[in-house]
């Protein structure tokens, strides 16, 4: 409410500004010092209130780091602001804060606009999620979605060797359904350059475009690159900001992983309305630390009855090394794994499949 009420105000402030041309084109003289300053005012009070409503749900990340207030503030966040340092908390919201500042920036040079008009000429969307049935179905094992992945802030360089499109061919030809491509340059080595090159180098798994979702921007710019489906982290996305993301996705045609890790955040996803595909991510993304246990914890009674009845396809994610984790989080109730460590590190990333699963999953 009180967001709204603000996001009003700082609207009404610039609609101020506007106003009509004998032509009846709408014309913008500049703000006054302390209209800009009043504007500035507002938007930091809603993205401090934006804070707050994720807090309420449990979510830690901040969006951006606490800067202190613009000149004259003063208001409901005075004091609260004190304790607060601005060194992000734990890598997750190190990767948060990078990423809003990325997408900024780039969204400064390929607005919403341009991207639209861009769609027009992006390849086919595939079917992610029927994909992965068909893959558990021909199998009998979780449909495999095999990760693209230079290296990562827990264990560094994974491959030095690193040829994505090589990569992304020997995981089709041995039986992966899916690939998830990660596009983070920074914490990952990762690129939409390697999405567009595994896309445009006929590769027919359906791609997961693997980023830090901070903005709805980015699912319009991942879908101009070629992919079909993009990950959403609940543990970054307050409730109202996945629902209107799916849709999005939903209209483009993407499908959307959203990710949980713990079981506030396997809550507030079951409660919204029409998700396909819940990734349960093993590892903690702010200690690092890796537990397949954590898959079937988060399936147990109530919220696997509820999974089953909505036909939700739940894919176990991290720390999968061999056939006995893949058969223990399958015994959970996963129908999809998404797996990039074990596979990538070996030399024929093909055979690593044949020895994730012990047996070749390819025939
Ligand atoms: O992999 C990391 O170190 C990491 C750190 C911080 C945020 C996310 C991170 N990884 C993303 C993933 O979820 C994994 O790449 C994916 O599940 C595959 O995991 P693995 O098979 O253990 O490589």
């Amino acid at each position: 409410m009180e967001v709204q009420k603000s996001k009003k105000l700082s609207v009404a402030c610039v609609r101020a500004q506007q106003s009509e041309s004998k032509d009846g084109s709408a014309t913008v003289s500049p703000l006054s010092d302390s209209q800009e300053n009043a504007l500035k005012i507002k938007e930091w009070e809603v993205g401090r209130f934006q804070d707050e409503i994720a807090a309420t749900q449990g979510i830690r990340i901040r969006r951006r780091p606490p800067t202190g207030p613009p000149l004259h503030y003063v208001g409901p966040f005075e004091f609260r602001l004190q304790n607060e340092g601005n060194t992000p908390r734990n890598i997750l919201e190190e990767i948060v804060w990078n990423k809003d500042k990325e997408v900024s920036q780039l969204k400064e040079r390929k607005p919403l606009g341009m991207l639209k008009k861009a769609l027009e000429n992006a390849p086919p969307n595939r079917d992610f999620i029927a994909a992965l049935r068909a893959s558990n179905l021909r199998t009998g094992f979780p449909g495999l979605i095999a990760e693209v992945k230079k290296a990562s802030p827990s264990r560094g360089i994974l491959r030095e060797d690193f040829d994505p499109v090589e990569i992304a061919r020997a995981y089709e030809k041995g039986g992966a359904a899916c690939l998830s491509v990660l596009t983070d340059e920074k914490y990952f080595k990762g690129s939409f350059e390697n999405l567009e090159l595994i896309r445009n180098a006929g590769v027919k798994c359906p791609l997961l475009c693997k980023e830090f979702v901070v903005d709805a921007w980015q699912i319009y710019y991942a879908r101009t690159k070629g992919a079909d489906a993009i990950l959403l982290i609940a543990a970054v996305l307050p409730d109202l900001d996945i629902r209107y993301m799916t849709k999005i996705c939903k209209m483009l045609g993407l499908a959307a992983l959203v990710e949980v890790h713990d079981e506030r955040e396997m809550d507030r996803v079951l409660g919204i309305e029409g998700i396909e595909l819940i990734g349960i991510n093993n590892r903690n993304l702010a200690t690092f630390e890796v537990d397949i246990s954590n898959t079937k914890k988060l399936l147990e009674g109530e919220r696997g009855e509820i999974i089953r009845q909505k036909d939700i396809i739940v894919v176990g994610e991290s720390g999968l090394f061999t056939p006995a984790d893949v058969a223990y989080v399958q015994e959970a109730g996963v129908k999809a794994i998404l797996v990039g460590e074990s596979i990538v590190k070996q030399k024929d990333p093909r055979s690593g499949i044949t020895g994730l699963f012990g047996k070749d999953i390819s025939v």
